[in-house]
Parts: structure tokens; sequence; C-alpha cells
């Protein structure tokens, strides 16, 4: 697949998930290097890195795994001396994200796991590897579990969910997006993943989750975040906001109808932000952690502080790179 068709895919869901679209891009770009012709001049290929690395970025706005991957391989490829330099280290840098994004998977479903105890009944919402991680690995250790799984309109990632519970043989309650409330009286934990995480611990995560999230603490039952660390936002440090990406209306509502309601307008959001005190904990491959330690993450763990931050971005970046 060439990084257009990659890119293509990402923007219309056909590669979705925060973590998967990192994976994706970075191995569109390891493998677009491939076909660029050696030239021996390294500028020109950091050039062209940077030219699909922007063609990748562009594709959706929300999720920060995305930046930061391409971040973290660019980075060093940017200072590299000569093109087989740049080349090598885009190679390794891109391998090395990848892996680790599945090994941070493992190590999150081991210990999200421990935080289910025998007996549970978990809600979750979207389709999200970390977040079903745990509940399988639950599964895994012979706990006797439950899950509820959301519709998710208007994509209906919730069918993939349930279609990953019931091949594990977990028996599962499939509800439709306004029945959360109704039903969080049966339910004892909820699981999500996360697409961005913020300096002051809010969780953006798909339309929907910040509903959960206030049935939960109304009814008193704990909410856990899985996310890797590279889905921290570490130029939200400088006060930056997570934009929230806004798809088409006719996935809402197809054109025909729209078309005989000329007073009505639809609105389609497919993020929201879930403030730090509706989330109990957040689990990492660093650690399970409260939400506001998030500055800790993005500090020990991206690297990035806010005097980095400062010398690295201030005044070189646009409004939309800034995020
Ligand atoms: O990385 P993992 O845990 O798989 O997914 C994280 C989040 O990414 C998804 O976004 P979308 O379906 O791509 O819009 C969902 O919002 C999900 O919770």
């Amino acid at each position: 697949m060439t990084l257009l068709q990659t890119a293509e895919q990402i923007q219309t869901m056909q590669i979705r998930g925060a973590g998967k679209i990192a994976r994706e891009a970075v191995s569109a770009l390891r493998d677009h290097a491939e076909t660029l012709p050696h030239t021996g001049d390294a500028s020109l290929f950091i050039r062209e890195m940077e030219h699909a690395a922007g063609i990748l970025l562009a594709t959706r706005p929300t999720a920060v795994s995305l930046p930061n991957a391409i971040q973290m391989v660019m980075r060093d490829v940017r200072t590299a001396r000569t093109e087989d330099a740049a080349r090598r280290i885009l190679r390794e840098k891109a391998d090395a994200f990848i892996w680790s994004s599945r090994t941070a998977i493992d190590r999150i479903a081991a210990m999200g796991a421990n935080h289910i105890p025998d007996g549970s009944v978990i809600m979750t919402h979207c389709n999200s590897k970390a977040a079903l991680g745990c509940i399988l690995e639950a599964k895994r250790q012979g706990k006797d579990i439950e899950v509820y799984a959301t519709e998710v309109r208007p994509w209906n990632q919730g069918r993939l969910t349930i279609k990953t519970l019931n091949d594990n043989e977990i028996p599962t309650t499939y509800i439709v997006d306004s029945a959360v409330r109704s039903m969080m009286k049966d339910v004892d934990l909820v699981i999500v993943g996360a697409d961005a995480i913020t300096v002051n611990g809010a969780v953006v995560n798909k339309i929907g989750t910040s509903q959960i999230a206030l049935c939960a603490s109304e009814a008193r039952k704990n909410v856990i975040v899985t996310a890797e660390t590279y889905k921290f936002a570490p130029r939200t440090i400088l006060g930056e906001l997570i934009q929230i990406e806004e798809r088409a209306q006719n996935e809402v509502l197809p054109d025909d109808i729209a078309a005989g309601l000329p007073y009505v307008r639809v609105k389609n959001p497919v993020f929201d932000v879930t403030p730090a005190e509706y989330i109990d904990m957040i689990i990492t491959e660093a650690g399970a952690l409260p939400p506001h330690l998030a500055y800790t993450i993005m500090r020990e763990y991206l690297g990035w502080g806010f005097d980095e931050l400062q010398n690295q971005f201030l005044g070189t970046l646009t409004g939309s790179e800034f995020r």
C-alpha cells in the first residue's frame, strides 16, 4: 500500500483506532522512504519525508497518537548528517515505535485486568484495543465477567467490539448509546480507551464517553481509561486545545432525507472531552495513575516538559500543527 493509500484509509476510517492509526502511519512512512531514489542529498530526503509526514498528519485531527508517533520517528531524522543515516534512523525509529506500541497494549492489558474483579459487569464504549485488551486478559485469567457494549453511532464501532467479545465467549449486552444511564445500575465499572489526554488529565475519546462518565459518577461506578503514553498531548502544556474532529453530515442523516429538511442542520462531532474529575484512573504502560499526574507522563515518558516545549515550538508552529 502506498503512503497516499494509507492516508486515504485513515481519513475514511478503514484504518481506525488511535493506536492503529499511529502504527499504520509510521509503517507507511518507513515504506515510503524505500520508494524514494537514493540521491546522496540528506536534506532532499528529509524534505520529502516531511512532506509525506504532513500528508499523514492532515488525515484526522484529534488522535494525538498520530502526531506523537510521527514526531518520535522524525525527530532524529531531521538532524541526520547523511542520507544513509537519515534512512537508517527512520527505519529503526519506526520499527521501535511499532514494537513498543504493541508491547504497551500488552502491559496495559495485564495491569487493567488486575482492576477487574471476578464477577464484574463492565461497560465499554467504541472499539478500543487497549480497553478490550484488559477485558480479554481478565477473561483469560478465568474471571467470570460480563460486558455492556454501546452501539456508537454513527459508525457503529460497537459492532466490532461485540464481535471480539463474542469470539472470546464473553457474555455481552449490546445497547443503544442513549440507554447508558438506564443500564448503569447493572454495571460495576466502565473501561474505555482514549484518543488524547491533556495536561490537566481530561480525556478526549469517542463522542458519548463524557456522558457515560457522568452517569458512572452519578451511580458511583469507577471509570478506568486505558491509554498508551503516546496518547498524551504534550502541547496542551502550553495551553493548546485538542481539535475535535467533525465529520460529514451524511454520516448521521442521509443526503436524500436531509434534502427534504431545509431547516434542519446536522452536527457530527466524533469525539468529546471528559474532565479529569470523572476519571478514577488512567492505565498506561508506565503504570496506573490518577489523571492529575498527566504532566508526569509528558515529562518523563515523552520527554516534553514546559521548557523543552517552549524552546522547541513557541513561535515556530502554526495553529493546526500546534496540538
Ligand atoms: O487505540 P485504541 O485503544 O484502539 O482506540 C482508542 C480510541 O480510538 C477510537 O477512535 P476512532 O474509532 O478511530 O474514531 C475510539 O475513540 C477509541 O476509544
